[in-house]
């Protein structure tokens, strides 16, 4: 497998610039403050502890959005790193929400990718309700594996303004959560995106994160044919290699601006 582990001193850069990526995307956005939406996973909880170092906790404001499917214990995390940060936040039940769309729309009811891209998109819509009304940015928690793979919901969690971990494998929003203090038992926890009961991303990708970090390094962002990452990466075929590389190339139209036809 190939290392992509990140040095103290690498730690100590990828933290200074993101805290200051964030107070600069603030900052020429002509405000002081941030909203997130703390879900009890890594990537929300990382992405808090830095926008609290950037821009003290005056600066952030959390939202905690409990659905349906929502673990419990997710949502007590939630609300702990809010409580530890010592941010503001508000806690806003979902359900009846999305209950509403499913009533105006009753033909989507039981398909589960479509109820929870739903779940994921009333998230957004508060995030932007408050960060109209308060005048803030709304921060994203993306980082580079599942921006690769398209492993997110189009204006759902994707809808955001930026994504301060976004340049971070997900091994390496682990390993910089418990290098700023994020508790290991958080730092470890095992990701789900939560749009259905029981699901858990490595499930759903078919791929543990590690190997998938090492695939997306060698063969998407690096150099390496399929067979020559199939080579390096243990566990993994060529075939496997090429279902990844498939998913990114897939995935394009999430990442880029929604394109309109050339002026005539
Ligand atoms: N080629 C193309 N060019 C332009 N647009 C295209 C397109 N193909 C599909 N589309 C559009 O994209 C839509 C499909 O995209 P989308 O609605 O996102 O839906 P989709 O990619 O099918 O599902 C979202 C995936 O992200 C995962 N997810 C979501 C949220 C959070 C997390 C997490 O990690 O926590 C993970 C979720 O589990 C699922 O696997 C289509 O309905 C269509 O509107
Ligand atoms: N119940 C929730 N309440 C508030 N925000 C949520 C909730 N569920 C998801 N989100 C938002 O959607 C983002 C994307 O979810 P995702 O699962 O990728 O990240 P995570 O939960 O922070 O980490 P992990 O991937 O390890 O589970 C979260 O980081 C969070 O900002
Ligand atoms: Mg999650």
């Amino acid at each position: 497998m190939i290392d992509l582990e990140l040095s103290e001193s690498e730690l100590d850069a990828h933290r200074d610039h993101i805290t200051d990526f964030i107070e600069e995307k603030v900052t020429e956005a002509g405000t002081e403050s941030a909203v997130l939406g703390l879900s009890g996973g890594i990537d929300s909880t990382l992405t808090a502890y830095l926008t609290v170092e950037a821009l003290g906790t005056e600066g952030l404001h959390g939202l905690v959005m409990p659905g349906a499917v929502s673990r419990e214990d997710n949502m007590s995390d939630a609300e702990w790193v809010a409580q530890e940060l010592g941010i503001s936040y508000d806690v806003f039940e979902i359900n009846p929400i999305v209950d509403e769309f499913l009533n105006a729309y009753s033909e989507a009811e039981g398909d589960q990718m479509a109820v929870g891209n739903a779940r994921a998109r009333t998230r957004a819509v508060m995030n932007y309700l408050v960060a109209n009304h308060q005048g803030s940015l709304v921060l994203g928690t993306g980082n580079r594996t599942e921006a690769l793979v398209g492993y997110f919901t189009k204006y759902g969690d994707g809808a955001v303004d930026c994504h301060p971990i976004g340049n971070l494998y997900k091994q390496q929003v682990r390993q910089l959560a418990r290098h700023v203090g994020v508790p290991d038992e958080l730092a470890e926890k095992e990701a789900t995106a939560g749009l259905w009961a029981g699901q858990t991303d490595e499930e759903e990708l078919g791929i543990d994160y590690d190997t998938l970090d090492a695939v997306l390094a060698l063969h998407v962002d690096g150099p390496l044919s399929a067979s020559a990452t199939a080579r390096q990466v243990d566990g993994v075929s060529e075939e496997d290699v090429s279902r990844i590389g498939s998913m990114f190339a897939r995935s394009e139209h999430k990442r880029a601006v929604p394109p309109a036809p050339e002026s005539l």
